[in-house]
């Protein structure tokens, strides 16, 4: 599969999204990453649906939209108008995982599954035949900037192998939290094939930089 580099603009300069968006697009970004948090699944708030379509009409790069918030069958619908082509939703997020999964294709929006650093690949047997992405966080979801946590490499092994047995899988899996020109290439082995980078990817003033830097370190 081809790897794809995700920048998530929670890191971006907020007054110039367009801007640092529109730099992303002209430097090799394949996804914009949008992390939405509400507060309550994640001690921190982002944004909203109103940033989702506004960034809409700015750019053709996909964008992958990351909920971590509480009940997210609420949200779905506004997401989707909105302009999504991926809504990722926690497992831990919901009783109802399977019904939400169904209801993004529904909009015909990809559908993705997330799972904290605390959570087992076993847990998510049910839905694997129904997703697209499997988004398993190298952090713990909230804020940019934390380190990467090792212990999740074993996780993306595991997903890989599995989807390497059962014909019926056909997900991506994506990783989030901590990648930089240090940890990317280990997810890479491991079977990652996109990689979020916020902090690493603004780090300097020079985001087309930084992409290219961790684009050479897996390909
Ligand atoms: O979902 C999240 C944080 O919860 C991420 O998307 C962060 O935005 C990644 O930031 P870095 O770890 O790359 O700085």
């Amino acid at each position: 599969m081809a790897m794809k580099i995700a920048p998530s603009i929670l890191s971006a300069d907020f007054l110039n999204l367009q801007r640092d968006v529109e730099n992303l697009e002209a430097n090799g970004a394949d996804l914009l990453h949008v992390d939405i948090m509400d507060g309550h699944f994640v001690p921190n708030l982002s944004f909203g649906p109103q940033t989702v379509a506004a960034l809409r009409p700015l750019t053709k790069l996909p964008l992958d939209v990351h909920l971590m918030v509480d009940g997210p069958e609420q949200f779905i619908e506004t997401f989707a108008k909105a302009g999504a082509d991926t809504i990722l939703v926690h497992l831990e997020s919901t009783p109802h995982i399977y019904h939400v999964l169904q209801l993004i294709q529904k909009y015909n929006v990809k559908a993705g599954i997330v799972i904290n650093p605390g959570t087992p690949v076993d847990a998510l047997k049910a839905v694997l035949p129904i997703v697209q992405q499997v988004l398993v966080m190298t952090v713990n979801p909230g804020f940019g900037g934390q380190e990467f946590l090792e212990t999740t490499l074993s996780k993306i092994t595991h997903l890989d192998q599995l989807r390497q047995v059962e014909a019926d899988y056909d997900f991506e899996i994506e990783v989030d939290g901590g990648i930089n020109d240090q940890t990317i290439k280990s997810t890479a082995d491991a079977g990652a094939d996109i990689f979020v980078a916020g902090s690493y990817v603004f780090s300097a003033n020079t985001p087309g930089q930084q992409i290219q830097t961790l684009r050479n370190l897996i390909e």
